[in-house]
């Protein structure tokens, strides 16, 4: 249930800042603003003097109303751009409380309101917390392009696909001696259904790519003790993030680094020093690196070429790139690796990089292609196929119309939209039965 108070929130982040905006929803919002500023004309911004209860000024600010339904919330919006400081957003805020009916809203609240209100559906609504948290590029892009509905609308698509198979076979069903239903529309029907099993186990497939977005591409930094791994970290880094000694097993712990390559979230780990002798701490660092190793997306296997010492075999199928480091001092010549660095005078390292980039691009595919955007999806997604691949596999054609019908279920669940009504209403609409 939609709660009947007003509420009003800071919507802005951390004050002080050069402005504060101050977000009201509800009923009672078009009488504080006209209590506060005075009559305002909808949807335009007005610069006005902004009164407290005792009718002092508490700012001159901007202020900016929607009438409902065509707000965020659905509901009568307004909102109040003032100086930001704590004061001034303090005294806002209270007199705004102060109002019957009025109070601070809860975290997400106006978010829940526009969902339950329907201007935004579930995946939409979880869009605009990714969008919200987004740090780069990639996962601007990709949070905007689902709060603008591009998952909703796949999912809604195959949810529609399905609900007009379903009233198909149910029509062969319940009436099939009916002159206006199309007969034997099973295979067609069943045709269709095969072909979606394979788009949503497509589309599954894609999860991979979507949490290289939003959870970035991982690259391990591996090699024997002293090959110069948290040189190159440090290098990568931009700043001394590891110690560096002349001492072999200096580094235990996993350390972690985030970049922005390309728009593309990156995290870098340097890990202990591979070698079979060592003491009680430097044996866990070294197992903590090969765990990492098993599970990453791309690791740099750093080989001193002044001193190589093998490590033995390190990637469990994550892909690796051979990197011979130390070049000031080893010379040219050295051959078997991908690249060939220095941390020290800065050789190889933009190689590097455009490696790591186009790699992470790769993984994180084709920017134009519609991703699920979180596990939940996934699983029901998988839910939905599993459901499509009984009904394929079935034999009594109610059974096979109760899988249909499960399956779209899962994708309204998806998308938080799920109507009983929707079946009779293509039933009637396609087949004229009430004729
Ligand atoms: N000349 C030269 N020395 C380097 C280079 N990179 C690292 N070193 C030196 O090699 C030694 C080991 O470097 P580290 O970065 O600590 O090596 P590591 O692989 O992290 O070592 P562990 O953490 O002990 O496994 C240090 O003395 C570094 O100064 C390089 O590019 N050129
Ligand atoms: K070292
Ligand atoms: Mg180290």
């Amino acid at each position: 249930m939609i709660s009947r108070d007003s509420i009003v929130a800071l919507s802005s982040g951390r004050l002080p800042a050069g402005l504060a905006v101050i977000r009201i929803s509800g009923s009672k919002t078009r009488f504080v603003v006209e209590t506060i500023a005075g009559a305002v004309k909808d949807r335009f911004t007005t610069l006005r003097r902004l009164r407290a209860a005792d009718g002092s000024t508490i700012d001159h600010g901007l202020v900016l109303f929607f009438p409902g339904p065509g707000s965020f919330t659905g509901e009568d919006v307004a909102e109040f751009h003032v100086h930001g400081s704590r004061a001034v957003a303090a005294r806002m805020l209270e007199t705004i409380t102060r109002f019957e009916g009025v109070r601070h809203a809860e975290p997400g609240e106006f978010t829940r309101r526009a969902f339950l209100n329907g201007k935004l559906d579930l995946v939409e609504t979880e869009a605009l917390a990714d969008l919200v948290n987004a740090e780069t590029e990639a996962q601007r892009r990709f949070a905007l392009r689902n709060a603008e509905g591009a998952q909703s609308k796949l999912y809604s698509s195959w949810r529609r696909r399905l609900i007009h198979a379903r009233a198909m076979i149910e029509a062969e069903i319940d009436f099939a001696d009916e002159e206006d239903v199309p007969g034997s529309v099973s295979d067609a029907v069943w045709s269709d259904v095969a072909v979606m099993i394979g788009e949503i186990e497509r589309h599954v497939e894609g999860f991979k790519a979507a949490e290289i977005i939003r959870d970035g591409f991982e690259v391990v930094i591996l090699g024997a003790p002293n090959a110069g791994k948290s040189s190159l970290f440090n290098a990568l880094a931009k700043r001394e993030a590891a110690i560096v000694t002349d001492e072999p097993g200096t580094t235990r712990d996993l350390l972690e680094v985030v970049m922005d390559l390309n728009g593309l979230k990156v995290q870098i780990v340097d890990t202990a020093g591979l070698r079979e002798a060592a003491g009680k701490v430097e044996s866990i660092g070294i197992e903590r690196a090969r765990a990492k190793a098993g599970e990453t997306d791309l690791i740099l296997l750093l080989e001193d070429m002044a001193d190589p010492v093998p490590v033995g075999e390190v990637s469990r199928g994550a892909p690796l790139l051979r990197v011979g480091t130390k070049s000031d001092i080893a010379g040219a010549g050295a051959g078997g690796y991908d690249l060939v660095i220095s941390s020290r005078d800065g050789t190889g390292l933009g190689a590097l990089l455009d490696e790591i980039g186009q790699r992470a691009a790769a993984a994180a595919g084709d920017a134009s292609e519609v991703l699920p955007s979180r596990l939940r999806h996934v699983e029901l997604l998988k839910e939905a196929s599993g459901f499509l691949r009984a009904a394929l596999a079935g034999h009594s054609q109610e059974l096979r119309a109760e899988e249909l019908r499960l399956a779209a279920d899962r994708l309204g669940r998806i998308i938080g939209a799920v109507d009983v009504e929707d079946l009779l209403d293509v039933i009637f609409s396609q087949f004229c039965i009430g004729k």
